[in-house]
């Protein structure tokens, strides 16, 4: 039975479980293995029937990398106010690793993903109910494709208790053959819906009353957000879901996260924070405008956001508090004077990169913790703008608008803010988006721009596009 493991592989894993008992501490042993190519939805969907836990799927556009999770070896997490952050990381820095690859490729070997709730204080609802306020799992599987190459990771949280022979079986599977997840994945086929529900009038309501508290001077801006809840005639097939917005947001960041029956799904442009050894890139993402029918109107369209006054407001609060939260954990920042366009399928959006190297003994969940919520998702000032998202929204945010994303064992990774979002369970789905409020806003406008900030998930939801909501 155990005769596939190489006896490198095999000294290891025996290695650290004699270390395990020695200091009566549990190890995570990782390895790592290059695999034939395979779709990594096709290793989502059938994953499924492996019956080894919860799944997550992430994809960043730029570098074509994604990351599929199946299982949880070890899920950290907490309901904590003020230090959920530091406490994930601070129970993620207490377990040894051990990595047993021929090479560390980023993104391989043990790594967290998970996310955060946008706003601990504010009691939970129904539909967040089962979300911690931070939760992050160590997957027992995950592909990895990176530059075109094909990584399976096998983790083991290996305890003190644990024997060699059972160690090693675990191991087993990562010979296994790839081949055994392709799926029949057919996107094609859209879902109808059948029932819609809006609190429109009271969103408009409260987008006006903050208007008038911006113009009262209580806050500079705030992000105001509303929730649609579609029922649909037949149950959602979150890979189809998955699939689409691959197909259609290319130049979005694609995430799944898996908690119970619910999955957690997005196709978000707004990067919260990367880091990769010490450098560091954030992004500026705020002010919208849609997208022209053909090439000139949509020229015309984004010359007309690079030079909308109340768009450059909201643009530049974000970039200026950016700024002043990376300069505490940063050196050497380079914030570009004037925004540039950033174009997703729906929307065009004011966007600012912001680079910078990492201060010694800045993490990145030091970088996440002083930058959530942004005022792309917040508002400014930080503490008055959240304050009056608890007291105007007309919705519990739980995990959207919050941060969500991965980190590793060198502390490597990348979050971003789970906007252009939805949960979704049975037959039913809860989509969200939102806006930022400034003095000049107009409540009818605003109203549009969430409708098109709906769109991706709407569409990837139903196979086609929905007016209406
Ligand atoms: C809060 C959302 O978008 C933010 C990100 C980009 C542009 C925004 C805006 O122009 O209002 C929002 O600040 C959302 O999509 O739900
Ligand atoms: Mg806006």
């Amino acid at each position: 039975m155990l005769t596939t493991l190489d006896n490198t592989m095999k000294e290891n894993i025996v290695h650290a479980l004699e270390k395990a008992r020695q200091t009566n501490q549990s190890v995570i042993v990782s390895t790592v293995r290059e695999v034939d190519a395979i779709n990594p939805l096709h290793f989502y969907a059938t994953a499924e029937k492996l019956n080894i836990g919860e799944r997550f799927f992430w994809s960043s556009p730029s570098e074509h990398f994604t990351l599929v999770g199946v299982g949880n070896e070890l899920i950290l997490e907490n309901e904590d106010n003020d230090e959920r952050f530091q406490k994930i990381e601070s129970q993620w820095r207490e377990y040894p690793k051990r990595l047993i690859a021929a090479k560390h490729e980023i993104g391989t070997g043990p790594l967290l993903f998970g996310g955060f709730s946008f706003d601990p204080i504010k009691e939970k609802d129904l539909l967040w109910e089962t979300f911690s306020e931070a939760k992050f799992v160590l997957p027992t599987k995950m592909l990895t494709v990176r530059q075109n190459k094909t990584y399976l990771t096998i983790n083991k949280l290996i305890t003190p208790f644990d024997d060699s022979g059972t160690c090693l079986q675990h191991f087993e599977s990562s010979n296994e053959n790839i081949e055994k997840y392709k799926y029949n994945l057919d996107c094609e086929k859209g879902n109808e819906f059948a029932s819609i529900e809006l609190k429109t009038a009271e969103w408009v309501e409260a987008v006006q009353q903050a208007t008038d508290d911006i113009k009262a001077n209580q806050l500079d801006k705030v992000v105001l957000a509303r929730e649609v809840h579609l029922e649909f005639s037949e149950t959602i097939n979150p890979y189809h879901v998955i699939g689409r917005l691959q197909t259609e947001q290319p130049t979005s960041f694609i995430f799944c996260f898996e908690n119970g029956p619910k999955q957690f799904i997005g196709a978000t442009p707004e990067r919260l924070v990367k880091k990769q050894e010490n450098q560091v890139l954030s992004t500026c993402l705020a002010g919208s405008i849609n997208r022209g029918s053909n090439k000139q109107e949509d020229e015309m369209l984004g010359n007309k956001l690079l030079h909308d006054e109340k768009n450059l407001l909201e643009h530049h609060i974000v970039v200026k508090m950016i700024r002043e939260a990376l300069e505490y954990c940063c050196n050497d920042l380079n914030v570009p004077t004037n925004p540039i366009l950033l174009k997703t399928k729906n929307i065009q959006h004011l966007y600012t990169p912001v680079r910078g190297l990492a201060k010694d003994g800045y993490s990145l969940l030091d970088m996440v913790a002083k930058l959530h919520p942004t005022p792309a998702l917040g508002g400014y000032p930080k503490q008055k703008a959240v304050e009056k998202i608890r007291e105007l929204e007309p919705m519990h945010r739980g995990w959207y608008a919050a941060p969500i994303g991965w980190f590793d064992h060198e502390d490597n990774g990348e979050f971003v803010v789970a906007i252009r979002s939805g949960l979704i369970e049975d037959n039913k789905a809860a989509l969200f988006a939102g806006c930022g409020i400034v003095s000049e806003s107009d409540p009818e406008t605003e109203y549009l721009e969430t409708k098109m900030k709906l769109k991706p998930m709407m569409s990837a939801l139903g196979g086609k596009e929905y007016e209406g909501c």
